[in-house]
């Protein structure tokens, strides 16, 4: 078994009483993009942070490329890329000027780190004002400089915090676009977001963290079924005839919508049982199916709880 491209084991990390970051445990495949996701002050930077070294949690421990990060920081940093939330750039320096200074702490020739920056500034759309200053850039434009800088040493795995925030929904696609090229270029991408939307477009799999808790986390798919054995199947069932009185141990309730149509709330998936019932009766099935939770049903679920908790 390859190890994973991340390792956090039972991460912890308080400020006074408030624990920012509560025995989180998770791990992240190599080659997979993995989104971050959760809201306003969930404890994402403070993961992110200690999963760099940069904040010494309280308890936990944490694995990039199986390297343990208090162990081998340097070791992992020449094969890391990340993009700190509210990075900043030289203002003062040209575009090429600040990927060059960049590219110095890394070991590479200078024609190496010549072709390196003009391939980055081309990837990112700044080949034609690289030899502007980046104090007169756009946020996106500024945005895109601190992309092509994460990537400087050709890292295998990227660590982005909130890579979109702030920009506008052509530099944000901009941005998702060089992600997915990083997993087809064969690296890992873990990045933070509180934007539903994009999580849900771009990654294989994703970890919902709520008061420093991971509440969630696998597949699309998985998630959406973790959800639905912990609150319950809605079953779409219309038949062609009024539908008789439908009773089942584990139905919860059951709302008519026409006589020959209704919602059922299950504990568990009981459609066989349902089919075979119906047809007994005599009925002539139209439809039988589970209304699957929207990944904003589950997130906002799991924010707000099942009551407000
Ligand atoms: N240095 C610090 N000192 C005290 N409290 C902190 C510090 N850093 C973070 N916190 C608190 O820890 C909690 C988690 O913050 P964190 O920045 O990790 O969340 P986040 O999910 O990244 O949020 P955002 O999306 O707003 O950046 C917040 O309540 C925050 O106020």
């Amino acid at each position: 078994m390859p190890s994973p491209a991340i390792l956090i084991e039972n991460l912890t990390k308080s400020y006074g009483t408030l624990r920012a970051v509560d025995s989180l445990t998770l791990e992240v495949n190599e080659g997979e993009i993995f989104g971050f996701l959760g809201p306003n002050g969930a404890g994402k930077t403070t993961t992110i942070l200690s999963m760099l070294n940069l904040v010494i949690p309280d308890e936990g421990r944490v694995e990039l490329l199986g390297m343990d990060v208090t162990k081998e920081p340097i070791r992992i940093k020449e094969r890391l890329g990340y993009l700190p939330e509210n990075a900043t750039i030289y203002g003062e320096l040209t575009a090429w000027k600040n990927l060059e200074f960049f590219a110095n702490f890394y070991r590479m020739s200078n024609a190496e780190k010549e072709r390196r920056i003009t391939e980055l500034l081309k990837m990112v759309g700044l080949w034609e004002v690289r030899y502007r200053k980046a104090k007169t850039f756009s946020k996106g434009m500024k945005q895109r400089l601190l992309i092509a800088q994460t990537f400087i040493n050709d890292p295998e795995l990227l660590i982005l915090d909130e890579p979109t925030s702030g920009l506008d929904p052509e530099g944000a696609h901009l941005v998702k676009r060089l992600i997915r090229e990083a997993k087809a270029e064969g690296r890992t991408v873990f990045f933070s977001s509180h934007v539903l939307s994009e999580v849900e477009e771009l990654s294989d799999r994703v970890g919902i963290i709520v008061k420093g808790k991971l509440k969630a986390v696998g597949t699309l798919g998985e998630i959406k079924r973790q959800f639905m054995e912990l609150e319950g199947y809605e079953i779409k069932v219309e038949t062609k005839e009024p539908l008789p009185e439908i009773e089942h141990p584990e139905i919860t309730r059951v709302e008519v919508i026409q006589p020959n149509r209704a919602i059922i709330f299950a504990r568990t998936d009981i459609r066989e049982d349902l089919s075979r019932y119906l047809s007994e009766k005599g009925l002539t099935i139209l439809r039988l199916d589970i209304e699957e939770p929207s990944l904003e049903d589950v997130f906002l679920r799991t924010i707000y709880g099942r009551d407000g908790e």
